[in-house]
């Protein structure tokens, strides 16, 4: 019976995270913009990218909260949070496109996805990502735990001490599993689904480097942020 009750201090540990998670969100400006400017692939790529710089930023909040984190190896937090981005984006893009955002706001930021010069080769992929993050219904503290799961991956480039991240990952897979049996009784398997979705987003993270390499060749501008998280020079 104790193995999947939620003790006290994990309760107290989960509260760190979801309140980080739900406080850093999009700025509403950002998102106000997806409903006022006009459609040109041009300006569509100019509004995901300010969109992009500022999922960054927020990731890089919601990342100094998460308990343990400032006290690894600094260089170690640097290759934790540049090998995870994408992948916490793609969760975060997939969350605010599935559940979060006023009705008509998904539409509209569908809309601009899909026509802001990327090609169809990994528009497929990432819509399937995002369907299939959709399907799960997620709660807000399963959405904070798994983004958080995704950053303290041990393996990531460049990470020197791979126990000290096992470490802090560990508690949270162990606190996720028992959410998923909490919210999804009837589906002994969704916290296996969870995980596999981490998998998929492994995939996103070579589709994403061409998107940037197809977009550097049309000349495309990002932001200083950007480049510096993805090494564009
Ligand atoms: C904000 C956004 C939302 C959904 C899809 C896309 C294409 C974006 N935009 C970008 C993403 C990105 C992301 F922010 C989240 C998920 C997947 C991503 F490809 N990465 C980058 C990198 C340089 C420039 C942009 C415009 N950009």
């Amino acid at each position: 019976k104790e193995k999947a009750e939620i003790t006290k201090e994990q309760q107290a540990f989960m509260k760190v995270i979801v309140d980080s998670y739900n406080r850093h969100q999009i700025p509403q400006d950002v998102t106000k913009k997806l409903l006022q400017e006009q459609y040109s692939a041009e300006e569509n790529f100019i509004l995901l990218t300010e969109m992009a710089t500022s999922q960054v930023q927020v990731l890089v909040e919601f990342t100094k909260n998460i308990p343990g984190f400032l006290s690894l190896d600094h260089e170690d937090q640097i290759a934790l949070l540049k090998g995870s981005a994408v992948e916490a984006m793609f969760l975060r893009s997939a969350q605010v496109l599935s559940t979060k955002m006023p009705n008509g706001h998904t539409e509209v930021l569908e809309e601009r996805i899909r026509n802001s010069g990327i090609s169809e080769e990994f528009m497929t992929p990432m819509f399937n990502f995002y369907k299939s993050i959709g399907k799960l219904h997620m709660v807000q503290e399963e959405q904070a735990l798994l983004t958080a799961v995704t950053i303290l991956t041990p393996d990531r480039p460049f990470v020197k001490d791979h126990p000290a991240v096992e470490r802090l990952q560990e508690p949270m897979l162990e606190v996720l599993r028992k959410l998923c049996a909490l919210h999804h009784p009837r589906e002994p398997q969704y916290f296996a689904r969870l995980l596999g979705r981490l998998t998929e987003l492994r995939t996103l993270n070579h589709y994403h480097t061409e998107m940037l390499t197809s977009w550097r060749m049309n000349d495309q501008k990002f932001t200083p942020l950007l480049c510096e998280i993805w090494d564009v020079q």
